[in-house]
């Protein structure tokens, strides 16, 4: 049994001083009780599994061994979630990406299966394609993963250059990368654990070219794991977090699979060659849109991590008096250490409910889709595209901000902030490069400005633009409610500003690509005013909305938390809002307080409002963040598991440091 630990006493202090029940908010963030209640279980079968512990930590593994360790903790992950499945419902995927955590401390090998390889057979797939792979992939009896990005290219898709050339007589396509650059380079579990993968790449019949299609490929036996024939598969390397991923490459040559394996939802290939052209290619984008809302989920959960840890070590961490003679001072009493933490907290929040109305929205999109309708898919594409790339931005920037905030100690790997950051940061760049999917929204914003001069209705998320054309700017009042039409006054301001910075351009002789490329940095500057407009908006809607079905108490909070968010985006966007907005000085300087005594109000709650994400010690892996504040003794042990530590006098120094010292003239 584990040794239970005193908690240490100023933790246990702050959550006496708790003024609302953290159970309650954990619900909430779960989306209910009974969520909660499954997500319990489940980390606690796993809390139990002996085989889950690791006698070395990862840290101090090799490559390979890191690798090896993941795949065999992932396997027994599986079975555990199989076993808990046949048992009761299907886990929800939040609290499965969740407990994958307590197994692993970086990514699994397995994390492109479910999060791309079946997405994509289901989004992209026949009904009778999906009938063959699903139940396959689905029951792990084959493992994939999603192929897409080469070496040349990333961003620009129709560049693939890996071909599918259609032979009729077979009714197979014969795969190839005819250079290196169209090697596939990047996706997960590639290097040595799948035996399938989704591969993307340019069909040609006929010597003709018909542009990028999905095929699912068979890339290893299943019996010898060696790559067939014709196949080149490998690893790519060390990389700055993702260690245990596995990211791979793949090279064909003159491969051959089956016309089946082309996923032919959309577009078709028949059997004479005839190329039959989808009713609607942006039936494509679903499986992309969804992968990009999830990551918003993601997003909340990483900065929850760091916020658990941070601010339960700043409740232990005594550093440096106030005033001579006072004893040290819990770090988390300085202004500034709030000023760094509370916003994480707060941003978590922020994620949380914007993913919650974001996955409504793709639901509806979804049910129209099946109804052939899709007036609102443009307009969740450009959503997921800004809130994936806010999203994922403002979470690394937080997860180092609260790394910072640890001082040494948060530079330590065993307070688990460093892989935290790998993670985290690594998802502004997959799933569309950040840049480019603000980009992608500002084309809808541009859409959406003309469409507003032109005085038509527009989507929801974008309406603010016919109000600010309507109307003068509103009166400033420093309340949520003003200073949210504040930020879309902004983003309206921007979106202008980058519309006829284009139009000047083209009046001036450039072509319209020179001009957006001219403009794009206004462009991406009002793509992200747009983004902080829809979170602040989705946020204090949801708040709102969630407020009055919980105890007073907690609704006091989520308000406090809510309002800080939104004033501390005030203040550091407070010159765009001076230039765009109503606000004054004056109101500046109210706000300034406001925020202070907002951080004054939260203080208390800190421990407690982290308390309720329930992270647990075993996916937090924190030396720092542990729920006993066991902070320093867990430090010291932790480095005792050091190899370097094994032994008193290390070989080096016999070998090199000794004979060295010993030439060393006086
Ligand atoms: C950890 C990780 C995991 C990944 N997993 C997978 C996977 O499983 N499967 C897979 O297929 N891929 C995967 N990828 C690849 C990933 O999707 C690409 O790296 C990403 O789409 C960016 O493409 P790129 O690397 O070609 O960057 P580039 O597109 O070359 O970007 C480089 C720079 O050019 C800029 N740029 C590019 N195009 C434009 C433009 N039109 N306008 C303005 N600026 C532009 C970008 O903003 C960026 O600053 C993964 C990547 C990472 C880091």
């Amino acid at each position: 049994m584990a040794t239970v630990h005193k908690i240490n006493e100023d933790l246990v202090k702050e959550r006496q001083k708790c003024t609302f029940n953290v159970q309650e908010l954990t619900y909430l963030l779960d989306g209910g009780e009974e969520v909660t209640k499954e997500r319990r279980e489940f980390e606690n079968i796993l809390r139990n599994v002996k085989e889950l512990q690791d006698e070395v930590p990862e840290v101090y593994l090799s490559h390979k061994e890191r690798y090896e360790n993941a795949v065999r903790k992932t396997c027994i992950l599986q079975n555990v979630r199989n076993d808990f499945e046949k048992k009761r419902e299907v886990l929800s995927p939040r609290n499965i990406f969740r407990a994958g955590y307590a197994v692993i401390k970086d990514v699994s090998p397995f994390f492109l299966h479910n999060g791309m390889f079946v997405p994509t057979i289901i989004g992209q797939g026949t009904p009778e394609q999906q009938a063959e792979w699903l139940p396959k992939a689905k029951a792990m009896a084959i493992i994939g993963t999603y192929a897409q990005t080469e070496l040349g290219h990333g961003t620009f898709i129709r560049g693939l250059e890996t071909t599918a050339t259609y032979d009729a007589k077979t009714e197979e396509f014969i795969l190839n990368s005819p250079k290196v650059t169209s090697y596939k380079w990047w996706p997960g579990g590639l290097g040595t654990t799948v035996n399938h993968c989704i591969t993307v790449a340019q069909l040609y019949i006929n010597g003709k070219k018909y542009g990028i299609h999905p095929f699912i490929v068979q890339i290893r036996d299943l019996e010898t794991h060696k790559p067939l024939p014709g196949i080149k598969v490998g690893e790519i390397g060390p990389k700055m977090g993702f260690a245990t991923a596995n990211n791979g490459f793949l090279g064909f040559q003159n491969f051959r699979i089956p016309r089946k394996n082309m996923l032919m939802k959309n577009a078709q290939v028949l059997k004479d060659g005839t190329f039959v052209k989808g009713m609607n290619e942006k039936l494509t984008y679903g499986t992309m849109v969804m992968v990009r809302v999830n990551i918003v989920s993601d997003s909340a959960f990483h900065t929850a991590m760091a916020a658990t840890i941070a601010v339960r070590y700043a409740a232990v961490r005594h550093q440096s008096q106030l005033k001579a003679k006072e004893p040290e001072v819990q770090i988390i009493d300085y202004l500034t250490q709030q000023h760094k933490l509370f916003i994480a907290i707060a941003t978590s929040h922020a994620f949380s409910n914007t993913y919650t109305w974001l996955y409504q929205a793709y639901l509806k999109v979804v049910e129209d889709l099946g109804k052939q309708k899709q007036d609102h898919l443009p307009e969740l594409h450009a959503l997921s595209c800004c809130l994936k790339a806010t999203s994922s931005r403002d979470a690394g920037v937080i997860v180092e901000q609260c790394r910072l905030a640890c001082g040494g100690h948060g530079y330590m790997a065993s307070s688990n902030l460093p892989i935290i950051y790998g993670y985290t940061t690594a998802a502004i760049t997959y799933e569309g490069e950040h840049t480019v999917l603000l980009l992608q929204t500002a084309r809808y914003l541009m859409k959406a400005w003309m469409s507003a001069l032109e005085g038509k209705v527009l989507a929801p998320s974008v309406a603010y633009l016919v109000d600010w054309l309507k109307s003068d700017k509103q009166r400033w009042q420093n309340t949520p409610e003003v200073i949210v039409k504040g930020f879309q006054h902004v983003a309206a301001g921007k979106i202008k500003d980058a519309f006829d910075a284009i139009q000047k351009h083209v009046k001036a002789g450039k072509d319209y690509e020179d001009a957006w490329n001219l403009a794009s940095v206004q462009l991406i500057k009002a793509s992200e005013a747009h983004s902080r407009a829809i979170l602040c908006d989705g946020y204090l809607r949801e708040t709102v909305r969630t407020s009055s079905s919980v105890s007073p108490s907690l609704a006091k909070v989520l308000n406090h938390l809510v309002q800080l968010y939104i004033v501390y985006w005030t203040l550091e966007t407070a010159g765009d809002l001076l230039v765009y907005s109503n606000i004054g000085k004056d109101d500046i300087a109210v706000l300034k307080e406001k925020y202070e005594e907002l951080l004054a109000l939260i203080r208390p709650n800190a421990v407690g409002l982290v308390d309720a994400f329930d992270i647990s010690d075993e996916i937090l892996q924190s030396t720092l963040g542990s729920y006993d504040g066991r902070v320093y003794e867990r430090l010291m042990e932790e480095a005792m598991k050091s190899p370097l530590n094994k032994e008193p006098v290390n070989q080096s120094f016999h070998k090199y440091l000794k004979p060295f010292i010993k030439k060393a003239k006086l």
